[in-house]
């Protein structure tokens, strides 16, 4: 399809994050061509509750949108895929939102990914051994659906639960809203609700961990109609969401993915050729996507399923179509580095030092940590400073989530040198986690070769630096750093039928620059 001079088509990607919404207008060679991104809100009402709204971060899908299309013949705009966060988002029967807090707020209708406030009902959904939870790694993680699900029937019983009328992953809730058409992905059910691409749902699960109610009407609350991945949603962009996106009614709306999913649908098909990699003429296989943003996630596929323990998955089908899919993850990478760094007591100083050099803190700390490090590299700077990077559970390979974060070897001093040592031990700290997930990854039979890195903390050449030299493999960038919207544009792409899957959307992602 690619080739020629001019763009005959375009397509939107939409990337909802933690912190912000992006959309990006990608071409038919994965050229991206305009992009803009808008903050959303986030609630944290008390400790581990984490919330957001859906109409605030559907507000934020408009503006981006509008903003990527600017100037563009709207005739030109094919398709336009979602992805998202794993967050659960709760409406009434009329499709309105349901506050997921005793203060009753509906504004706060999400439970976010992150959020850790089912612990007792995980714990008792792990309780019960039930086969489904062999293929999320042995061990549900609490961020996952059904224990928030439990904790909304048990906690909220009038005031959410008996008024709900539909549960929605957030990618799903953002392909409905642009096309009126319930269906889920097969990405977001197999990889966060238990939904198996071969059997469907397990009806002796929900009546065994105390959703029974979720089994009546076939699943209607949760999703009865299942599509891959791209696959095109109804009759396309409803002529209501057509006017809130600045898009023209009609065109194709893809099923949608999670966001690491599309990070690693973004990169993992990457033409390599001319680099010297180790992974050149290697199965794609031998590749792990680590999409590392708020969160670190990293993605290894395989064409039989690996059962990794304390690795979720193996999921069918959940990213690349035809391959078992496989997800380590640091529940806080991102996040963990901007709290260490954000709440040292030479923060000030950091912020006006790096604002008067007209650079972000990030940079200024890269520059510091060069000018302090002695005659060995940078990384000798930690020798005696130590950071457990688990201050929100471990999410892989240990799957506890009751573990926390530590620190050795502090001093009595806390100058900016003290700072930069902690902000190295801490990025160093997430190298090593992402280490242990590829230890346990390939014990289990998984064989990797190379990273393939997306997401906002690939954009800090430290952090790429140090997974590089901790984990002994090369690490490549794509050329597009936006790898994520890339991904998500592919599914508008494919739902376009302009390409016939969304592998072959994908492999235009080109490498752009190596690390070894
Ligand atoms: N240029 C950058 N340098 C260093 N860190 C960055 C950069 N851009 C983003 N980050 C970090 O990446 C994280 C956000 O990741 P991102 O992928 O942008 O968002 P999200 O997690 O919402 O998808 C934050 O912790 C932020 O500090
Ligand atoms: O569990 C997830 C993916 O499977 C979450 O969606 C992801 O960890 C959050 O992504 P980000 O860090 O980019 O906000």
């Amino acid at each position: 399809m690619p080739g020629g001079n001019e763009p005959r088509s375009y397509y939107v990607g939409m990337d909802v994050g933690t912190g912000s919404v992006r959309a990006a207008l990608v071409d038919q060679r994965g050229t991206l061509l305009a992009f803009a991104d808008q903050p959303i809100n986030q609630w944290e009402p008390q400790f581990n509750h984490h919330e957001q709204s859906s109409e605030d971060i559907w507000a934020a899908c408009c503006v981006v949108s509008k903003k990527v299309v600017q100037g563009v013949n709207l005739h030109q705009i094919r398709g336009l895929g979602f992805d998202a966060t794993c967050s659960l988002v709760v409406l009434d029967k009329q499709f309105r939102p349901l506050p997921v807090n005793p203060e009753g707020d509906s504004r706060r209708n999400i439970i976010m990914w992150l959020d850790h406030r089912a612990v007792s009902q995980v714990h008792r959904i792990n309780e019960t051994k039930h086969s489904v939870l062999q293929y999320v790694g042995g061990v549900m993680s609490v961020e996952m659906q059904a224990p928030k699900l439990l904790w909304l029937k048990e906690n909220l019983r009038e005031t959410c639960w008996d008024k709900a009328g539909h549960f929605f992953d957030l990618p799903d809730f953002l392909s409905w809203k642009a096309t009126g058409v319930t269906a889920r992905s097969l990405c977001s059910l197999v990889c966060k609700w238990t939904y198996s691409a071969e059997k469907g749902w397990d009806d002796s699960f929900w009546k065994m961990v105390g959703l029974e109610d979720l089994v009546t009407d076939n699943y209607s609350k949760i999703g009865n109609q299942v599509l891959p991945p791209g696959a095109s949603l109804g009759s396309g962009l409803t002529p209501e969401a057509a006017k809130d996106l600045g898009l023209p009614p009609g065109i194709a709306v893809a099923a949608s993915l999670i966001d690491a999913h599309a990070g690693g649908l973004g990169v993992i098909g990457a033409d390599v050729k001319g680099h010297g990699l180790a992974c050149e003429g290697q199965p794609v296989t031998s590749r792990l996507a680590v999409i590392c943003g708020t969160s670190s996630c990293h993605m290894g596929i395989s064409k039989n399923p690996i059962f990794v323990p304390g690795v979720w998955g193996p999921y069918f089908s959940a990213m690349v179509p035809g391959f078992w899919l496989n997800e380590g993850g640091q529940s806080v990478t991102g996040k963990l580095i901007d709290h260490m760094v954000q709440g040292h007591a030479a923060f000030p100083e950091l912020q006006a030092k790096a604002t008067a050099r007209g650079q972000s803190v990030y940079a200024y700390l890269n520059s510091h940590l060069d000018l302090i490090k002695k005659a060995q590299p940078v990384g000798f700077l930690t020798v005696d400073l130590h950071v457990w990077p688990d201050f929100h559970g471990n999410r892989s390979p240990l799957a506890d989530l009751t573990l926390k974060g530590m620190v050795t070897g502090l001093k009595l001093s806390q100058d900016l040198d003290d700072l930069a040592i902690l902000y190295l031990a801490t990025v160093q700290a997430i190298a090593f986690g992402t280490r242990l997930i590829i230890e346990a990854m390939e014990s289990a039979g998984h064989s990797i070769s190379t990273l393939f890195l997306c997401g906002g903390l690939s954009k800090n050449p430290l952090f790429v630096q140090m997974h590089a030299d901790i984990t002994g493999l090369p690490v490549v960038l794509s050329q597009e750093v936006e790898s994520v919207l890339v991904g998500a544009a592919v599914l508008g792409a494919c739902a376009s039928g302009d390409f016939a899957s969304v592998q072959l959307g994908a492999c235009y992602g080109l490498v752009g620059e190596t690390r070894l």
